[in-house]
């Protein structure tokens, strides 16, 4: 690990009165591939996401973002390296612990919504409640519903919604078990700015009001710069980060990174 690395990696985990890390990847390494045609997509990554905070994950394409959130969530395996998530160590979960706990712990949110074009946005929302075995009170979805803005869309399929609406409606699906850490990978991706910006504002107060951890995959400084602090991968280890960022700084970093 170079010093710059170490030194953005001490300011992570020792930043006086942290909470305890809601996400921490300790020496992550994942390699894709094997012998001439490996690739480290993960290189020794060192990195805690404080619990109650919102972070952005950026970097050129190719520079790790999705790998790191897809082996902070579980949904790939490090090579090496240990993961621990609300306080469990996942490196060695079986598939079945890790399903249980992205049902419980863990939330979800893509650029692509993936929402189940069948179903009604309430349907939608019940969802992850359903899997988890319980039988959610139509109150509760409809109050997750009403609090994203849509109590008056709670009967209509995906197909009749908006790109924002849809969004929406993944997000309520998220927030509907009140998950820990909520994983975002690239939420306003697919938006126009005005429905970005409303997406931004109930990720904003999942954290504020709820106490809840973001980590967000974005190209988008305007996105970034909602979040706590953003974090800068380059040929998948951690090279720059910004505290308390403005869409200006952010967007200054990124010429600096991807020249
Ligand atoms: N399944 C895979 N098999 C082989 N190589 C992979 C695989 N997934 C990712 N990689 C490689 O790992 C590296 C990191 O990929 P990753 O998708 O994490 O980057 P990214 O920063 O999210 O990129 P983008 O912004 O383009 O989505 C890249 O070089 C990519 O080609």
């Amino acid at each position: 690990m170079g010093y710059v690395d170490t030194q953005i990696t001490n300011q992570l985990l020792d930043a006086p009165g942290a909470a305890a890390p809601a996400v921490e990847l300790s020496g992550v390494t994942r390699v894709y591939g094997a012998r001439s045609a490996a690739v480290r997509a993960l290189d020794n990554v060192d990195i805690a996401f404080a619990a109650g905070s919102w972070t952005a994950v950026m970097g050129p394409s190719g520079s790790g973002k999705s790998t790191l959130l897809h082996c902070a969530a579980g949904l790939e395996k490090v090579t090496s390296g240990r993961v621990r998530v609300a306080g469990r160590d996942i490196t060695d979960a079986s598939d079945a612990e890790l399903t249980r706990l992205r049902r419980t712990v863990m939330g979800f949110v893509f650029q692509s919504f993936n929402l189940i074009g069948s179903l009604t946005a309430e349907q939608n929302v019940a969802m992850p409640l359903r899997l988890a075995g319980q039988r959610p009170p139509r109150r509760v979805v409809r109050e997750v519903l009403a609090s994203v803005g849509l109590a008056d869309r709670a009967r209509h399929r995906p197909g009749e919604l908006s790109g924002g609406q849809q969004q929406r409606v993944a997000i309520a699906r998220a927030m509907v078990t009140r998950p820990a850490v909520l994983f975002a990978d690239e939420p306003t991706g697919a938006l126009d700015t005005r429905s970005a910006r409303t997406v931004l504002g109930l990720l904003r107060a999942m954290v504020d009001d709820g106490g809840q951890t973001i980590v967000m995959v974005t190209h988008d400084p305007a996105a970034a710069a909602s979040a706590d602090r953003v974090v800068f991968l380059g040929d998948g280890r951690v090279v720059d980060r910004l505290e308390r960022p403005t869409t200006r700084q952010v967007a200054d970093l990124l010429a600096r990174w991807e020249e």
